[in-house]
């Protein structure tokens, strides 16, 4: 799904897809934000493509505990769904629970078998690594998943500098990334790394329901990722 950029809108209720096609390719159903997550999948009608995500509570989202993953399991089984999210620490075996691994590996496994791509994320709160820190980050994630993701917060221009040259890098190096910077200072990055080669970018449907600080509106960032491209046609 991602050979192309993807401009996922992002949402936790399915009922906003008809109002997110004018723009967007994908929709991101966090499930952990929503209400009812599989009733909504199960009726879900649209024409989008469905990225699941069930963000883990020690990653910044709401969903506790590795009964997350049973979630995650229904929705690869459903032929909307194009791409799953899941957490780099917990496909590297990085967190300390231990069972995180195993059913984040097994989801991965169950995933390709079904022909769902895998999104393997890495969020920063905080702040933003050094180059060097992003660019092993980025080959990690693209190493685990289809796609390796990695949002971290920008606190000066540094920050967002230094985002869209790992992105750089690691597309050069042949990996398969996408990249943003989370706050103000970082914003614009939403808009510049599909330049250097990132494949999907994030954006609310109503903005009022950001999934992330810093997100642009959906239509906006349409917009400006479509106005950077080469081959807009009035260039
Ligand atoms: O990982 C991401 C990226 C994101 O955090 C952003 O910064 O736009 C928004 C999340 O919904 C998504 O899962």
């Amino acid at each position: 799904m991602f050979e192309e950029f993807v401009l996922a809108a992002s949402t936790a209720d399915l009922s906003e897809e008809p109002r997110a096609r004018e723009h967007a390719d994908a929709v991101e159903f966090r499930l952990d934000l929503a209400r009812d997550p599989l009733d909504q999948l199960a009726s879900y009608d649209g024409d989008l493509p469905l990225i699941v995500t069930n963000r883990a509570s020690w990653e910044g989202g709401e969903a506790d505990g590795i009964g997350r993953y049973d979630a995650l399991s229904t929705a690869i089984g459903d032929d909307a769904v194009a791409a799953i999210d899941v957490e780099l620490a917990a496909l590297r075996g990085t967190h300390p629970d231990s069972a995180e691994e195993s059913h984040a590996t097994a989801l991965r496994d169950a995933a390709r078998e079904a022909g769902v791509d895998v999104i393997a994320s890495v969020h920063d709160f905080e702040s933003t690594p050094e180059l060097a820190a992003l660019v092993e980050l980025l080959a990690d994630a693209a190493g685990e998943g289809d796609v390796g993701k990695l949002a971290t917060t920008a606190t000066a221009p540094a920050d967002a500098l230094a985002m869209i040259e790992a992105t750089h890098e690691a597309t050069a190096a042949g990996h398969r990334v996408a990249t943003m910077c989370m706050g103000e200072p970082g914003r614009h990055t939403r808009a510049v790394t599909p330049v250097y080669g990132s494949k999907i970018g994030y954006a609310p449907v109503d903005p009022a329901n950001a999934t992330a600080p810093g997100q642009y509106p959906l239509a906006t960032l349409r917009e400006l990722v479509d106005g950077l491209q080469d081959d807009r046609s009035d260039a």
